[in-house]
């Protein structure tokens, strides 16, 4: 049909017996030295074998946090603040007991298990053929993919869009806590559920409510008393230059003044305690606040760097009105001042404000980081330092984030203006100053650092923090990443240390389709990507690999920065069918079509551009947004332009999702004819999927070796066996994807019009609409007077209307009795006729 095969001759009977196997064999599948040099080709395989993978829906995606919870102790969660309202003068008037919960950690068990499903094989040949295949335009050294955005513009984002708030709590790791008087006689505990693991935060809309009421309680309160203050001491700028303390504050003012000094002596106590930070971070901001942790275990790094940081905002704004030694024009606190007057400007990038706020507490931005769009904004703290205890990844990154957004949402002045920001930026990056200022509160001086290489990952020179690890692919491990401007990607790392270059090669190729199907809404979209080993990947684009046959010996690695899919499609089943088998129930069509459908559309989209994927399998669809993208392109082939068939050289694809073709790619058939691979393939594939979507298992799952697989799918006499379902489409659609002769199977766009996809419209199903129903009760009110004639109209107005009830349903499915239906109304048909003749004459 497609035309693409240089198909093995199908043998002489060519219609399948109804036994379960066959013993016949197909061609060289057959012959026993075939079949030993497929399964020593499939063991010789370039990625790891690993254990044979079973065909049960056994997920494979595991996402383990990288450190223990109780490093989450301590973490601050805090509310959104309102853009407008932080742009007011705000400082932290009184800050309450912080209470938590115990924090747990994610369940694993209630993450997925990271299991292997599938066997991936090499097949039974391996030409070893390299030939560049690259785009010109395509260059990985010229091309730089866009980044994403760092800059996060207050006025055009809302910085937590409660729409980005999945209304779920998730269970992982929750911190209950109240935010003292305020919070405890609202009687309103809030809760916050940090989600280490999954796509992002989530965070109860209740709850985040409740924070953000919470949260405007604080800032309300330091606001008020801010503009006490600025009410009774004009002196008190908003641009803060010329901040001098109580003096001059005018006698009518002076009981409000001792309002004023009394809250700010709660304040100033709460300053002396321990204060915890803790981050929500979302997909796609971080929001931190500051919450007085009496009660706290103990500190963490993250603590102290809030502290330090909240510490440093809070005493200027005390200082302000209250020490009149304060000075903003001296030199450490006119920088603190600017410093911090700066980050609260938050209009405009988040970047340098997360970067100038770390970096005004701790770091000195060093060549090495200064070009990352990050700069110094994932900073680490000494380690030995007396307030640290083991930090997790995230709480580093809460560090930096909160940081920020403590001071970005803490403001005591009015906007400073963008020059002074910059300007602030670069005294703040004065060692010296820094230094004095930190030095001034006599508190342990953290040591510049580079990134730790175990929590973050720099691609293309920009940093990404380790959530933790999603899965592991048979070449690679995927892990959740955040990036410095608070997105969440999934970062793909490959290794290719001891790998031949042939598959290196296939790794390249891999950026290279991701690339090409940049834009296309149903395919995972790489965001960024670096291959470390520079000569290997210029040898493999330039085609000149001298050892192609040898092994990749450097240490390189090649890492994909790719959009972030929530679950795929392998835990989708997994769940769905753990729910069926409590319930008893079928499969829910809708649900199946409505995924179908998706995963044609994909598939469709890399046909169309003349990708063969070749490793179709549930694991590789994700679920994005709502909408299922094909990820994995690492076996994929380009079908060449002369060709509708690709050539295979080494890895072909998951088992129980193999073609019968992909198990004998590149062999010869009986005519002598080459086996390759195409489209049809990847619809086989696709049956499989289907397959597993209806009855719970892959078509060949009951075979559980790599052998037995093997002798049955290459077996075109094999008959699949198909369980009884309620839709005879259904069923046809399944057949349609898995004909063994590859010209029977439909490609996609028949498929996407199926009549299981595309149901038919009532009206061409009614019989009394049908033009054939017409004809016969037009036959049948002419010869009412004819008894004979009249009983064989009704019987085949019986037989028109619902051929159903003269058989039961599943015999209509059986060739015989669907033949033996036509039959009898193609008698009634020839006997009417004959007596109408008859009766006309
Ligand atoms: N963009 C992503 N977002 C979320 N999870 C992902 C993403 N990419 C991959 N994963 C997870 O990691 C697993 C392995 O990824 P992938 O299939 O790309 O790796 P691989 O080494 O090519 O694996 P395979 O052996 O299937 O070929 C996937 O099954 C999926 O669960």
């Amino acid at each position: 049909m497609d035309g693409e095969a240089n198909l093995p001759v199908r043998p002489s009977n060519p219609i399948r017996s109804t036994g379960a196997t066959s013993s016949s064999s197909s061609l060289s599948s057959s012959s026993p030295p075939g079949l030993l040099r497929h399964v020593q080709a499939a063991f010789k395989r370039h990625r790891p074998l690993g254990v044979m993978r079973s065909n049960d829906l056994r997920p494979r995606r595991t996402l383990a946090p990288l450190r223990e919870a109780s490093r989450n102790l301590g973490q601050a969660v805090v509310p959104t603040v309102d853009p407008k309202r932080s742009q007011e003068a705000v400082s932290f008037g009184k800050v309450h007991t912080l209470r938590e919960s115990v924090p747990q950690t994610k369940n694993i068990d209630s993450v997925m298990k990271e299991t292997q499903d599938d066997a991936t094989i090499t097949p039974p040949s391996f030409s070893g053929t390299i030939t560049k295949s690259f785009d010109d335009s395509f260059n990985p050294f010229d091309e730089r993919i866009r980044q994403p955005t760092s800059i996060i513009d207050y006025k055009e984002k809302d910085p937590m869009p409660l729409t980005h708030v999945e209304p779920q709590v998730d269970h992982s790791k929750k911190v209950q806590f109240s935010t003292g008087e305020n919070v405890a006689s609202q009687g309103a505990d809030t809760r916050v559920a940090t989600e280490l693991g999954n796509s992002s935060c989530h965070i109860s809309p209740l709850a985040l409510t409740e924070m953000e009421w919470n949260a405007s309680n604080q800032l309300d309160a330091s606001t008020a008393i801010n503009q006490e203050l600025k009410h009774q001491n004009p002196q008190i700028t908003d641009s803060g230059s010329n901040i001098r303390s109580d003096v001059g504050i005018p006698p009518p003012l002076a009981k409000r003044t001792a309002v004023v000094q009394d809250q700010l002596h709660h304040f100033r106590n709460f300053l002396s305690q321990p204060t915890t930070l803790s981050s929500v971070v979302g997909p796609s901001c971080a929001t931190t606040t500051s919450v007085n942790s009496t009660s706290a275990p103990m500190l963490s790094s993250t603590t102290y760097t809030a502290c330090r940081n909240l510490e440093e905002i809070s005493q200027l704004a005390v200082e302000a009105p209250g020490d009149a030694n304060f000075n903003p024009e001296s030199e450490p606190q006119k920088n603190r001042y600017r410093s911090f007057g700066n980050t609260s400007g938050i209009v405009g990038d988040q970047a340098p404000i997360t970067a100038q706020a770390s970096s005004s507490c701790m770091d000195v931005p060093t060549e090495d980081n200064k070009h990352d769009l990050s700069k110094v904004e994932l900073v680490e703290v000494e380690k030995d330092s007396g307030f640290r205890h083991d930090s997790s990844a995230e709480d580093k990154l809460i560090q930096a984030k909160g940081s920020a957004s403590a001071v970005s949402n803490m403001q005591y002045g009015v906007p400073v203006s963008k020059d002074s920001s910059l300007d602030a930026k670069q005294e703040s990056l004065q060692p010296g100053k820094r230094e004095k200022a930190i030095s001034g509160r006599g508190a342990s001086v953290p040591r510049k650092k580079n990134y730790d290489p175990d929590l973050f990952v720099k691609v293309n020179g920009k940093l990404y923090q380790r959530l933790g690890k999603i899965g592991s692919g048979g070449s690679s491990e995927v892990h959740k990443v955040i990036s410095s401007d608070c997105t969440i990607y999934a970062l793909k790392k490959i290794k290719l240390k001891g790998r031949d270059y042939a598959t290196a090669y296939g790794f390249c190729q891999e950026i290279e389709y991701l690339n090409k199907l940049k834009g296309k809404n149903n395919i995972i979209q790489l965001i960024d990507f670096e291959v470390t080993d520079k000569t290997l990947l210029h040898e493999v684009m330039s085609g000149s690999m001298n050892n192609k046959d040898g092994r990749v010996k450097d240490d390189g690695y090649i890492y994909m920065v790719l959009e972030y899919g929530e679950i795929d499609l392998a835990h989708m089943l997994s769940q769905k069918w753990k729910d069926l088998d409590n319930s008893e129930q079928t499969i829910d069509e809708n649900w199946l079509r409505f995924y179908w459908q998706q995963i044609l559309q994909a598939v469709n989209t890399i046909h169309e551009e003349r990708i063969v994927h070749s490793d179709l399998k549930p694991a590789n669809f994700l679920l994005v947004k709502g909408s299922l993208k094909l990820i994995d392109f690492g076996i994929a082939k380009a079908i060449m332009s002369d060709t509708t068939n690709i050539q295979r050289d080494s890895q072909v694809g998951t088992l129980s999702y193999m073609s019968p073709e992909a198990f004998m790619c590149n062999e010869n058939d009986a005519n002598g004819n080459v086996i390759k691979c195409g489209r049809p393939s990847d619809i086989w594939s696709l049956g499989c999927i289907l397959y597993q979507m209806v009855y719970g298992r892959t078509p060949f799952s009951e075979y559980k070796t790599f052998w037995s697989k093997f002798k049955v799918i290459t077996d075109p006499n094999h008959e699949i066996a198909f369980g009884p379902v309620n839709n005879p489409w259904l069923l046809d659609l399944m057949k349609k994807c898995l004909a063994w002769d590859r010209n029977e199977r439909w490609r996609i766009p028949q498929l996407l019009k199926h009549p299981f996809l595309v149901p038919p419209v009532p009206s061409q199903i009614c019989p009394h609409q049908n033009h054939s129903y017409k004809l016969l009760e037009l036959i049948a009110g002419t010869c009412t007077d004819d008894k004979d004639a009249s009983a064989l109209c009704s019987q085949l107005r019986q037989l028109l209307e619902d051929p159903i009830v003269l058989l039961d349903s599943q015999s209509l499915k059986s060739r015989s009795q669907q033949c033996m239906l036509l039959s009898r109304m193609s008698k009634i048909c020839s006997r009417l006729q004959e007596h109408l003749a008859i009766s006309e004459r």
